[in-house]
C-alpha cells in the first residue's frame, strides 16, 4: 500500500488568499459530548477552531455550554437537543459522534441531524455515530460521508474482526460503504478514489481523545480546502506529524498539545 506523501499535503494546504473573511473557510458544525463526554465535543470543536475553520459551531449537552464557552471562545454552543435543522442548512461540514454515547438520546439527535444534512454537505462520521449506524439504528445519510472508526468501531461497521483486517479486506469492505473510510490504527489506512496508509503516529497517541481530535482536523481541512481523498490524507499526516514532533521529547503527546500546535504547523506547512 503506497503512504501518504508530503508533497500531497504541501500542495493541500496553501497559504490563505488575502481577499477572504471567515466564511472563506468553511462552516463547521460539531454534534458531540454527552454528560460524560464533554471533552470529546472540546477537542474535537477546538481542533477544527485551530486547524483554521472559519466559523464553528458545537452543538452537544448543555452541561458542558461552560466549560466551551470558557476554553473556546471562539466557538458557537447550542444545546444539541434543539431543533438544529435551520442551523445545520448554513454548514458545510458536520462532525457527528465524538462522545455522544448510545443511548435513545444520542440515537434521537443522530436521526434528527441526518435527516436535515443536504446532500452537498460533507459529514464525519465518528465513535458513537457508526456504533449506532452499524446497530441499525440509523441510517446513512445522502451526503459526502467521511467515516473514522478505529479498529473496533470498523469492526462492528464492516463486520471483520480485527485479526483479520489486512489491506485487502479492508478495501473491499470500505469499496461498499459510500464515501472515504478512514480506518484508524497504529497504521491508520485511507480509502477512497485511492488507498493510503499513513506513515506517521506512535503509541504516543494511544490516549483518550486524539481520535477526536483527528474528526475537527478532518472538518477544517474539508471546510478550507473541499471534499477530496487528499484533503482527508493531509489532516490525518498533520495529526500524527505534530504528535511526532512532541514524541520526540515527551512520552505521550495529549490531543490539547497537537491541537495547540496545529497553527504553527500549518503555517509551515503552507510556507514549503
Ligand atoms: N474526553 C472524552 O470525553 C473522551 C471521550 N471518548 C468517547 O468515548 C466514546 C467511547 O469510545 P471508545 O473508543 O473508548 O469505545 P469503543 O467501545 O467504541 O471502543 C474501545 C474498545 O476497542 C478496543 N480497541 C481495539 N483496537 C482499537 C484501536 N485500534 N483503537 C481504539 N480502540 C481499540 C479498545 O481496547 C476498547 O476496548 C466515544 O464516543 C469517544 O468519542 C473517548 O474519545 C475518550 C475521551
Ligand atoms: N500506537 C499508535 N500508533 C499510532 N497512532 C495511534 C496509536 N494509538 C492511537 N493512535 C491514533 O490515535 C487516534 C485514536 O483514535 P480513537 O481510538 O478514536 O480515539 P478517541 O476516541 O479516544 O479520541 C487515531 O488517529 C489513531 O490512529
Ligand atoms: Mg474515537
Amino acid at each position: 500500500m503506497e503512504t501518504i506523501n508530503l508533497t500531497t499535503v504541501q500542495t493541500v494546504v496553501r497559504p490563505r488568499p488575502q481577499q477572504s473573511h471567515k466564511g472563506t473557510f468553511g462552516r463547521v458544525l460539531v454534534v458531540a459530548g454527552n454528560q460524560q463526554y464533554g471533552g470529546a465535543a472540546i477537542l474535537s470543536t477546538s481542533a477544527a477552531v485551530y486547524g483554521g475553520a472559519g466559523l464553528v459551531t458545537v452543538a452537544t449537552d448543555p452541561i458542558n455550554h461552560p466549560a466551551l464557552h470558557a476554553r473556546l471562545p471562539e466557538a458557537m454552543v447550542v444545546d444539541y437537543q434543539s431543533d438544529l435543522s435551520a442551523l445545520i442548512q448554513q454548514q458545510d461540514v458536520i462532525v457527528i459522534g465524538p462522545g455522544l454515547g448510545t443511548d435513545d438520546l444520542a440515537k434521537s439527535v443522530l436521526q434528527r441531524v441526518f435527516a436535515a444534512v443536504l446532500p452537498t454537505q460533507t459529514v464525519v462520521v465518528d465513535g458513537a455515530a457508526i456504533t449506532l449506524i452499524a446497530a441499525k439504528q440509523a441510517q446513512v445519510p445522502k451526503a459526502q460521508l467521511i467515516w473514522t472508526p478505529h479498529q473496533m468501531e470498523w469492526q462492528r461497521l464492516s463486520g471483520i474482526v480485527i485479526a483479520d483486517q489486512t489491506p485487502e479486506t479492508n478495501a473491499k469492505a470500505a469499496a461498499t460503504i459510500p464515501g472515504i473510510v478512514v480506518v484508524k490504527s497504529h497504521r491508520t489506512q485511507i480509502f477512497g478514489q485511492t488507498a493510503v496508509e499513513n506513515p506517521g503516529g506512535s503509541a504516543a497517541m494511544a490516549t483518550g481523545g486524539s481520535g477526536d481530535t483527528l474528526t475537527g482536523i478532518i472538518a477544517a481541512f474539508v471546510g478550507q480546502f473541499g471534499y477530496h481523498d487528499q484533503v482527508v490524507q493531509a489532516a490525518v499526516y498533520t495529526h500524527s506529524a505534530i504528535a511526532d514532533e512532541l514524541a520526540q521529547s515527551q512520552y505521550v503527546a495529549l490531543p490539547s498539545q497537537v491541537i495547540a500546535a496545529l497553527p504553527k504547523f500549518l503555517k509551515t506547512l503552507s510556507q514549503a
